[in-house]
Order: C-alpha cells, then structure tokens, then sequence
C-alpha cells in the first residue's frame, strides 16, 4: 500500500532503441517520502526506466507523470524539483568540490546553500579538493550533493555505490537513510541486493524490460517462504537419487561432500528420515530461510 500521495506514477512504458526493445511494459507508483527500488539484472531496461522518468529520453508508449507533471512536456517546471545522479556521472578533472556545488547552484533559481550542504555531508576538508582527487566514496557523495542542490523533492540515484569497496558502499548507504529523515523522495537503481533489502520501503524487480514483482523486501521474500533449504555434508558415498523420490524435495546439488536440497513442506524432517534410515551422518546440517537473493532468483531466474 502507498502510504501517501503517489509523486511517481508510470503506466505501461515502452521504450525501444531501434530494433531493440529495451523497456517493453513498466508500470509502477513511488510514494511521496518514499525509498523506492529499481532491482534488476545487467540489461533489463532499469536505466532506460530512470532516464524516461527523469525527463532525459523520450518514451515511445506509456505515460509518466512526476509530481503531477509531464517530464518531457513540464521539463523546465519539473527542473528544480528533480535531482538525478546518472550512472558513470563525470566532472572535470580540475573542478573542485566546491565549485562544483558553486556551479550547480546557478542553475537554480532557489538553490540550498551549498556551504551547509558541504558541513552536513562531511565533506569540509575537501572544500577545496579538484574533482580528480577525490576517493570514489567522496566523488559519489559529491554527486548527491550536486543532486540535492536544488533542493528537490525527488531524486533518481543510479548505481550509486558500483564500484565502491564496501566501507565505503556501507558509508554511501548511511547518507541514503540520510535522505529519508529530509523527507525528499528516492528512486534507487542497484544491482545489490543487500543495497536494496537495507535501503527500500518497496522495490520493483524488473527483467527483461518488465516488471516481475513490485513489493516490499519483506514482502517479496515471504512469498518464498514456503521454500527451504537444508545444507549439509556428507562423509561418505552419497548417492542423490536417495532424496530426490521424496515428494517434500524439489531439487538436490551436490558439489563434492556438500549437499543442498531445496523443497516444501516438513522438508526437514523428511530428509533426515531418509538419511537416517540409510545410515548417513549429516554433519554441519544447517536451515536457511528464504533470502530476498532467492526471490529474485525464483523471480527471474537469474543470479548476479
Ligand atoms: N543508447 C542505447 N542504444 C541502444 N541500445 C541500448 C542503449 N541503451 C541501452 N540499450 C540496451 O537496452 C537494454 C536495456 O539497457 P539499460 O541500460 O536500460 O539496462 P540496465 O538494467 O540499466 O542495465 P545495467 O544494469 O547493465 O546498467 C540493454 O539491452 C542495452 O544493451
């Protein structure tokens, strides 16, 4: 459920580059102050997606509005009110951080001050550092600076900590929930899954150019609920055919002494019957519940 007024509202977009269909039916509402996710594989139209919505490329069907708005027709309108942060964003060498923000500000006719911003982000020490020399974690901090200068009330972020190592994806993170207390609303692409299970209300799963499934983290990992994973290994011969009749088992790898077995039901109890029965000690036997990794796998068959 939204829980307020919808800022975002795509209906059936289509997007092709030429002979390719990049986005072929993308429907989806982000609720005013909401995180709202962009998950997918490599190719499935998430940027094409973010790049129609943020008024930078012209769909070829569908309608999207943004705070009510067309954002090819009301661009200039829609201008102050949106902030994007574009995948392999790139600034001038030379460029310090400051005048950077200094620069940016100018495009706005009310922008935030740019000082405060600089204090608020942590950035103070590297005022006066060029562009160039900033770590990757400073220059994508300086991009969401840059995309918060106008003060917007919604911000597209694409791919923000690829390429970051994990401190500083971790310390990335900590500035998106940042953004959460101003109240401005975020649209987030990400590859990760920990990114998006940490950082969304909702998230919708697209592949392929189409969404899958559009829910919260929570949401989407309980409809796996009902599948289970039991992992253990084994000591000696193993042969699978021995769990794979089960009726509670859908599915048995095994990689050397480790074995997986994936299923419904009291699946549990119905595998260590049978093994028991034959005698074999699994050692290390371990539950897993259901990971938003194994929605998206269930959901488009895919892994990263
Ligand atoms: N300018 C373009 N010209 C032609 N084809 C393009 C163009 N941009 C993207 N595509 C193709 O459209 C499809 C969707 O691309 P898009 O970049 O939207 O996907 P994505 O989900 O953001 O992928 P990634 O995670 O790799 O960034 C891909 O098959 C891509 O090769």
């Amino acid at each position: 459920m939204l829980r307020g007024m919808s800022v975002i509202e795509v209906s059936n977009l289509h997007k092709r580059y030429r002979d390719k269909i990049a986005v072929r039916d993308v429907s989806f509402a982000v609720a005013e102050g909401e995180i709202f996710g962009i998950l997918g594989p490599n190719g499935a139209g998430k940027t094409t997606t973010v790049e129609c919505v943020a008024g930078l490329r012209a769909p070829d069907g569908g309608t999207i509005r943004v705070l009510g708005l067309d954002p090819r027709r009301d661009k200039d309108e829609l201008n102050s009110q949106v902030g994007v942060q574009l995948q392999e964003s790139q600034l001038p060498e030379r460029l310090k951080v400051w005048e950077a923000l200094h620069l940016y500000a100018s495009f706005y006719p009310d922008p935030a001050d740019w000082e405060r911003l600089i204090d608020e982000w942590g950035m103070s020490e590297k005022r006066a550092t060029p562009y160039g020399k900033l770590s990757g974690g400073q220059k994508q901090r300086l991009f969401i600076m840059l995309a918060l200068v106008g003060r917007p009330r919604v911000v597209f972020l694409d791919e923000l900590t690829t390429g970051l190592d994990p401190q500083a994806r971790r310390e990335t993170w900590q500035l998106i929930e940042r953004l959460r207390q101003t109240g401005v609303t975020v649209v987030l692409v990400t590859h990760f899954m920990e990114e998006a299970e940490r950082l969304c209300d909702r998230l919708a799963v697209i592949d392929d150019g189409a969404v899958v499934a559009i829910d919260t983290p929570g949401g989407l990992v309980s409809q796996m609920d009902s599948r289970q994973r039991i992992r253990f290994r084994v000591t000696g011969p193993f042969d699978k055919g021995l769990l794979t009749p089960i009726p509670e088992v859908s599915e048995v790898a095994q990689n050397g002494d480790h074995i997986e077995v994936t299923g419904t039901g009291d699946l549990l109890y119905a595998v260590t019957a049978v093994l028991a029965r034959h005698q074999i000690v699994a050692a290390g036997l371990r539950v897993d519940q259901a990971s938003l990794d194994d929605a998206f796998v269930a959901l488009t068959g895919k892994r990263f």
